[in-house]
């Protein structure tokens, strides 16, 4: 590892997506990689999307008695090993954190500072008690959970996703507080593993920023599932009998609520890390909601300081974080040759039960943007792969510009939607118009596709089909 230097080519702050960056091609620069938590590799790897998929898996198992009884066969659960399953998630998960750390402190043209980095000045940066400057710096120091203003958020039964996977044993029951993704991941992967789920939201649906069909259905669906609380605002946290936890929640007539489990998870958003930094003694600014401030090409208010990932983005995903680092890979190396990042059409899919997946504009957006569209709701239910699933609950929902036909928006609910949605981004992206994309190319049958090829037909478009 090559030792502390008072003065670097590049900084990068944040060891997920900013980690992508430095390879062979900054093999002549020196380079100082800062990570102020001794897990290597940020959000994703160790705390977010791979941990997370890796539990919804065997969720999908666990519940799969209950669709394959609709179908004729008899499955029985005989149980779920939590302990098992999470000491083969994360044993295969920490030896790739540990290694990707041992890589880099390996690297002879880069130092790795363990510690948390601050800005001093312009372009110079504090860890601990050692100081440098930089010629260029990335900041790519992701998001934390934030939890309610409420009492009680520190008692030991109360987690975060930072914390709940890595819980001793299954609990018998879970409140789950919030609405959003995270809260859809974990009610499916508790609920699945044979745990009490009570679901605390504090608006009337779940997965508000969804499509409204979509999240009607969703929280509908959900209901049938877990014990939803919608319209409670939580009031505190207590320690409860017997070592559980008890939520207090009050709803809109002032009226108060006790909820016990053995452990409560709280999922009420993230914020971006950028007040740790000091950005304002770097120069960088952010704006309202924490985020720091980038232009099309990731710079940020200072120069030679680039942003990317949770930090400067509000959509939160790695997709996301992993693209903007390309981009920010080919600025540093490219400096008189800038590229964009292109927010265009940003997909997300939801890994629930059932996943849901979404491009582009929502049917709210539309109408509260005046945008001019028409919509197709095709459900499962109505193509022969869906008739093999015996399906009834789950829907395409396409929203095209009526003159051209291009596609505005598609909302995915069912099985396989974070897969179904991915030709549909590509003809978003590419400016593929609807009926080109169905008529233009054979869909395999009776693959789940149809599902989408048909939503495509049933798009008001006028015209042949
Ligand atoms: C439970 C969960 C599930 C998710 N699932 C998905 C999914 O399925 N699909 C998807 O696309 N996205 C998912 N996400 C979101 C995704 O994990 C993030 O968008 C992504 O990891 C952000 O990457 P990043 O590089 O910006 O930040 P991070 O990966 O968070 O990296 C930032 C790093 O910077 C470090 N750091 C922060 N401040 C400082 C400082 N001052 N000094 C030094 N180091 C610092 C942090 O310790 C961290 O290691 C999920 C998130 C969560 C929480
Ligand atoms: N599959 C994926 O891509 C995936 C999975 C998990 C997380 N993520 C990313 O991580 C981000 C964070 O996830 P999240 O679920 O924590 O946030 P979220 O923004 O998706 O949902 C937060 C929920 O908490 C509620 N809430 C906020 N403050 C509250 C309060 N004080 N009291 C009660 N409820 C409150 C909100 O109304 C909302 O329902 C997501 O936005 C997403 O970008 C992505």
């Amino acid at each position: 590892m090559l030792g502390p230097r008072d003065h670097y080519d590049l900084a990068i702050i944040g060891s997920g997506s900013g980690n992508t960056i430095v390879d062979e091609a900054f093999a002549d620069r020196t380079v100082a990689l800062v990570e102020r938590n001794p897990v290597f590799g940020g959000t994703c790897l160790n705390v977010g999307c791979i941990p997370t998929k890796m539990f919804v898996l065997p969720a999908d198992l666990a519940a799969s008695p209950a669709t394959a009884a609709r179908l004729g066969v008899d499955l029985r659960r005989e149980g779920v090993d939590f302990g098992e399953i999470r000491d083969r998630i994360f044993g295969r998960i920490d030896p790739i954190s540990a290694g990707g750390k041992q890589w880099r402190q390996q690297a002879d043209n880069l130092t790795l500072f363990d510690g948390e980095a601050r800005f001093v000045g312009p372009k110079r940066l504090r860890v601990g008690d050692q100081e440098f400057g930089a010629d260029e710096i990335v900041l790519a120091t992701g998001s934390s959970p934030v939890l309610p203003d409420v009492p009680g958020m520190d008692l030991p039964g109360v987690h975060t996703s930072d914390t709940v996977m890595r819980i001793p044993d299954l609990p018998g029951s879970v409140v789950i507080i919030g609405g959003g993704f995270v809260a859809a991941e974990f009610a499916h992967i508790f609920s699945a593993f044979g745990a009490k789920v009570t679901q605390i939201s504090r608006s009337d649906a779940l997965l508000r920023a969804e499509d409204i069909t979509i999240s009607r259905r969703f929280t509908e669906l959900t209901a049938e599932r877990v014990t939803l609380r919608l319209n409670q605002e939580i009031v505190a946290c207590e320690e409860g009998a017997d070592g559980r936890t008890a939520v207090i929640t009050r709803d809109a007539d002032g009226v108060d609520y006790t909820y016990q489990a053995d452990i409560v998870l709280v999922a009420t958003g993230r914020a971006p890390n950028s007040a740790q930094l000091d950005p304002a003694a770097g120069g960088v600014n952010v704006d309202d909601a924490g985020y720091v401030i980038v232009d099309d090409y990731q710079r940020t208010t200072a120069e030679g300081v680039y942003a990317l990932g949770d930090v400067c983005s509000p959509w939160q995903l790695k997709h996301v974080a992993n693209a903007e680092a390309r981009v920010v890979k080919h600025n540093l190396l490219h400096p008189d040759d800038l590229i964009k990042s292109d927010h265009r059409f940003i997909p997300h899919a939801i890994f629930t039960d059932p996943q849901i997946a979404s491009v582009g504009l929502t049917e709210q957006d539309a109408v509260g943007g005046g945008v001019p569209h028409v919509i197709a709701i095709q459900d499962y239910g109505a193509v022969a792969y869906g008739w093999a699933l015996e399906d009834t609950d789950h829907l395409v929902k396409l929203i095209a510009d009526p003159d051209g036909g291009q596609l505005l928006g598609c909302h995915i609910m069912g099985p396989q939607a974070s897969t179904l949605i991915q030709p549909l981004v590509q003809a978003m992206t590419f400016g593929l118009p609807a009926r080109e994309m169905a008529r233009g190319q054979y869909w395999i049958h009776p693959a789940l596709t149809e599902v989408v090829e048909n939503a495509l037909l049933a798009l008001p478009l006028g015209g042949d089909r």
